[in-house]
């Protein structure tokens, strides 16, 4: 591999390492772990965050490095190679957090933009203008035989949520080519005036998405209540948005909701939005 491709996978791979770290401080956010609190979640807190972002880094150049490697093989085989270096991926993050669960499925969803955007600089050469189309069809691509996950014996929260209400969280979103993702992309400029950019495109994103983490958390019940407040919140006045926040952010804690998956989605648009995309 030449050192510009090499210089290249390894920029994308630490952009996407960085996104981690973005959504992780961004406070305050409903639920959630950042800077201000633990949101509804008694084992993990930002440094818990930080260290399995440390150790999911190798593994992101590694996606970027065998979507570049394997650009000539069929995308079935490129996803197994995938999901067989995000399982690698998954065991040191528990090892980094003690067995909790952070970066599950973001490690999932970076591996695929990953492993599409390394496929797309071989085809096309390092530093090229990205194609959204082109990348969000490779995403759907390779997750084309996701649906066969749901026929698993082994209840992951995320096959249960499948099972008990039809919803197909990340696995879902990535079968879609991201929809949530694509339409904010889209449809949003980054005011870097807007203080709470960020945080209004989180809540936008929980309006959009089917968050399999609130369904598993509080039941379709629960997915409602989260995204009537993120609904009120967004056509508010924004007369005190950091405190009309941090209300947000106590009530999904009562009731032991956190979008896990939402969060995962705004630091995926984060990165894109680092890219030179077209
Ligand atoms: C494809 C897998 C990664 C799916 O594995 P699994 O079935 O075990 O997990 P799911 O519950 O289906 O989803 C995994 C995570 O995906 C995020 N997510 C959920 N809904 C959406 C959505 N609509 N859009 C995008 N992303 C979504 C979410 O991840 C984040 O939340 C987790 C932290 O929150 P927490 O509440 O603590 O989560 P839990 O610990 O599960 O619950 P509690 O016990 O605390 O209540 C954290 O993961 C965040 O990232 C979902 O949790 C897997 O099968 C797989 O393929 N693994 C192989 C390795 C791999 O990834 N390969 C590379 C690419 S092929
Ligand atoms: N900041 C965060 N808090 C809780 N779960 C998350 N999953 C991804 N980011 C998260």
């Amino acid at each position: 591999m030449v050192t510009s491709a090499r210089n290249e996978l390894e920029s994308i791979s630490r952009a996407a390492y960085n996104a981690l770290i973005f959504e992780v401080r961004l406070s305050p956010k409903p639920g959630l772990v950042d800077e201000r609190n633990n949101g509804s979640h008694s084992d993990m807190s930002v440094d818990t965050f930080l260290s399995s972002a440390d150790a999911l880094l190798p593994y992101f150049i590694n996606y970027a490095k065998l979507g570049y490697e394997h650009a000539d093989d069929d995308m079935g085989a490129l996803f197994i190679k995938l999901r067989d270096e995000g399982i690698l991926a998954e065991e040191a993050m528990f090892n980094a957090t003690n067995g909790v669960n952070t970066h599950k499925g973001a490690n999932f969803t970076f591996a695929l933009f990953l492993g599409a955007l390394g496929f797309i600089f071989k085809k096309n050469g390092p530093s090229v203008s990205v194609q959204k189309n082109e990348l969000f069809d490779i995403i759907k691509q390779l997750a084309d035989g996701l649906m066969n996950d749901f026929e698993r014996e082994n209840l992951t929260n995320g096959i249960s949520t499948y099972k008990k209400y039809g919803a197909k969280g990340v696995r879902g979103e990535a079968i879609m080519g991201y929809p949530t993702v694509q339409r904010l992309l889209e449809n949003t400029s980054i005011d870097e005036n807007d203080k709470f950019y960020w945080h209004k495109l989180l809540l936008e994103i929980i309006l959009f998405a089917e968050d399999a983490n609130l369904l598993h958390r509080g039941g379709r019940e629960g997915l409602k209540y989260a995204q009537n407040l993120s609904s009120e919140l967004l056509n508010s006045d924004f007369q005190d948005f950091e405190n009309q926040m941090i209300e947000v952010d106590e009530k999904f804690i009562e009731k032991n909701l956190s979008p896990g998956g939402s969060a995962d989605l705004l630091a995926i648009i984060y990165f894109l939005n680092k890219l030179n995309l077209n």
